[in-house]
């Protein structure tokens, strides 16, 4: 059997309270990432729209330009902060997710940026599927009024420890980007997400769950802390299942870190006890990870 993840990690998801003030975000960003550096997390995830509120009214005026790649501070504060804060924490960062502004399309994308512990950009996620929902009395959404769609399944290799896959929130509901990214070898499926108090109840811990039974991999689901002053409720309740489908951490919806210790032992006894891994039939139906795939980093 592969060996998936090359030597245990401790990851940390920081369910932030952010707020209207990007500036503030950013500073506060420092201290909770900081903290879970403290704590020995080598990997550390933001939620989606970390650093701004969630809503079609808010991804123009947060919106960042990241290209061309690097962008000045003036262009993107956010990237300049995360890569600054990887090296200083010494940590992988999955930066949630930020509105992002393609200047020459003028298109809009939610767009998660992650850096190595040296500062160096090391992939990017741009929100697949867009999430337009209509619950009638509870929720209506529709961020494609807003948002393009990025194009690409999102596969990136941390050198010392395996490969993850990202994906950002509605995105969790589509089983093949996550069978494609374990496929291809990803030992741990990263979602940030801002789920809401409707959807949530009914699907996030379960969402979460299926991704990591189906693919006998782990999975974390990092949202924002509620905020009932905001336009929209995040659910909160970031968590981290194992391969097994257990749940190694959840939070309740208030400011807070989750943390888990992954192994590739772990992984290696869930495949061992139930083999689906070596048991799918491709004669019956197509493998969803081979053909016309689009895998960037
Ligand atoms: N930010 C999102 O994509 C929300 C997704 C969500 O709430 C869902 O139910 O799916």
């Amino acid at each position: 059997m592969a060996t998936l993840l090359k030597k245990p990690l401790k990851l940390a998801l920081i369910q932030l309270a952010s707020g209207a003030d990007k500036t503030a975000n950013l500073s506060h960003v420092r201290t909770k990432v900081l903290e879970a550096a403290k704590a020995g997390a080598s990997l550390i995830v933001l939620p989606e729209c970390f650093n701004s509120p969630y809503g079609t009214q808010y991804f123009s005026k947060y919106a960042e330009t990241l290209l061309p790649s690097p962008p000045t501070r003036e262009q993107s504060p956010s990237y300049h902060t995360l890569s600054e804060l990887a090296i200083e924490a010494k940590s992988y960062l999955v930066g949630g997710s930020i509105p992002e502004l393609e200047p020459e399309s003028k298109k809009y994308y939610n767009t998660s940026l992650v850096f190595s512990p040296t500062g160096a950009l090391i992939g990017t996620h741009r929100k697949t599927h867009l999430f337009d929902i209509d619950i009638p009395g509870k929720i209506t959404f529709k961020e494609s009024e807003v948002l393009s769609p990025g194009n690409k399944i999102t596969i990136i290799n941390l050198p010392e420890y395996g490969k993850i896959g990202l994906a950002i929130c509605y995105d969790v509901r589509f089983p093949e980007l996550a069978m494609v990214a374990a496929r291809k070898g990803a030992f741990l499926l990263v979602y940030p997400g801002a789920f809401n108090t409707t959807t949530g109840p009914m699907h996030w811990s379960l969402l979460g769950r299926a991704r990591a039974v189906d693919n006998q991999v782990y999975v974390a689901l990092c949202s924002p802390a509620r905020d009932i002053k905001a336009t929209y409720h995040a659910y909160g309740h970031s968590l981290v299942a194992s391969p097994n489908a257990d749940i190694l951490g959840e939070l309740d919806e208030k400011e807070d870190i989750v943390y888990a210790d992954l192994n590739n032992e772990t992984i290696e006894t869930s495949r061992k006890g139930i083999p689906v891994y070596t048991q799918r039939r491709f004669d019956v139906y197509p493998d969803v990870s081979e053909g016309n795939v689009v895998i960037g980093e």
